[in-house]
């Protein structure tokens, strides 16, 4: 099985090894790779962070293995040339529609989280994002208004399709745990949302097994650092995801510790941590590679029908965090190729 391996800025190659060592020792020659540039990297090497080459790369391979974009020497740059345009470019180029984002509490971190940790010990929810439509896709740009002044704008717009297959996936999300599934919207204010809601309870028609609830996203933000064990899965749209799943990284522990796969209608899956590249500690080893190696595992159960070796590596993350291994973002001391070396030794 080919994985396409997309280190890319900052962090990301640093978290990659790591995720590497891993993969070699649990699936060993069964897979293989083909390294492709992304981001600022690619920018700066042939002049476009998502080169046709890599692609081509991504087109072939089984599932896609990616570190982060990002890079501050870019940050000027027209926003089609930005590093960040390379995971757009991805997600949009493959059809990954379903970015999936499991926050859970290891109980060795609960003393890591920013909530007490009887409140954070609750915390086992999966944010199901859209990632192809919303703001991130509509038509956008900066213009001249009426009034002679400059305007920027970002439409935000989703087809009722959209809605409904994302929706599909929240509710056999939900099916697959604790049968419940809340929504995520801002139907108080916004069109879009109004028509997502309409959508989400007409597809519900179709799963009666699972308990279906709305919430606003800014109640969302506020019940998941109040209650986070309320929730069971959050289907939501491609914004409130991104900034829901960033903060509830937080509740269970770190940025550095939540994987996702963003997955296409045939279960091919792009694998990355939640997080970027992290210019502030890129090159000093203070990265936590965990998030990556929990995406790795993700990769091997969605995408690479290696459930086994996914529950493995999972296991093998809980026992070096129970040994005491934490980088800074969990309070410690320990490098990034510690925390590597310490799940290799818990293999
Ligand atoms: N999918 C992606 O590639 C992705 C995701 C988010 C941000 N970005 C990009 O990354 C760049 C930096 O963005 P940002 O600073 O807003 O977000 P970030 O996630 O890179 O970093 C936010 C904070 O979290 C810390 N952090 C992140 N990952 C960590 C890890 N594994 N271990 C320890 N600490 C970690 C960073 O040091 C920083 O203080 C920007 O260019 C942004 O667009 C890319
Ligand atoms: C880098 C950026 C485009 C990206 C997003 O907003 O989707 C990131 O924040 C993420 O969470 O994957
Ligand atoms: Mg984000």
């Amino acid at each position: 099985m080919l994985i396409a391996l997309l280190p890319g800025d900052g962090i990301g190659p640093e978290v990659i090894a790591q995720a590497r060592r891993v993969l070699d020792v649990v699936v060993g020659d069964r897979l293989t790779y083909e390294e492709g540039l992304v981001g600022g990297a690619a920018y700066k090497a042939v002049g476009h962070p998502l080169p046709e080459a890599t692609m081509e790369i991504a087109r072939r391979a089984d599932a896609l293995l990616f570190g982060a974009v990002g890079d501050p020497d870019c940050d000027a740059l027209e926003r089609r040339l930005r590093p960040e345009q390379a995971i757009l470019g991805l997600r949009a180029g493959l059809s990954l529609f379903a970015n999936l984002r499991p926050a859970k509490l290891f109980p060795e971190l609960a003393d890591a989280s920013a909530l007490r940790p009887e409140v954070a010990s609750a915390i086992d929810l999966v944010i199901v994002r859209e990632t192809n439509g919303d703001v991130y896709f509509g038509e956008k740009g900066i213009r001249t208004n009426a009034a002679g002044r400059r305007e920027g704008y970002d439409i935000m717009c989703y087809d009722e399709d959209e809605v409904s297959r994302i929706a599909r996936v929240g509710f056999e999300t939900a099916r697959a745990r604790r049968g419940k599934l809340c929504s995520v919207d801002k139907a108080n204010v916004l069109e879009t949302s109004q028509l997502w809601r309409d959508v989400v309870i007409e597809v519900s028609a179709d799963y009666p097994d699972v308990q279906l609830s709305h919430m606003y996203v800014d109640n969302a933000a506020m019940q998941l650092v109040r209650n986070p064990g309320q929730f069971d899965v959050i289907v939501t749209g491609n914004l409130f995801g991104d900034i829901l799943s960033d903060q509830a990284s937080m509740c269970a522990g770190s940025i550095g510790m939540l994987p996702s796969a963003t997955l296409d209608a045939n279960n091919k899956g792009l694998y990355e941590p939640i997080h970027g590249s992290a210019p502030d500690i890129a090159g000093q080893g203070k990265a936590n590679p965990l998030a990556t190696i929990l995406s790795a595992a993700m990769m091997l159960r969605y995408s690479l029908g290696l459930p086994a070796e996914a529950d493995r590596i999972e296991a093998a993350v809980a026992k070096a965090l129970a040994g005491g291994v934490r980088s800074p973002d969990l309070g410690g001391t320990h490098t990034t190729a510690q925390l590597g070396d310490a799940v290799l030794a818990a293999l």
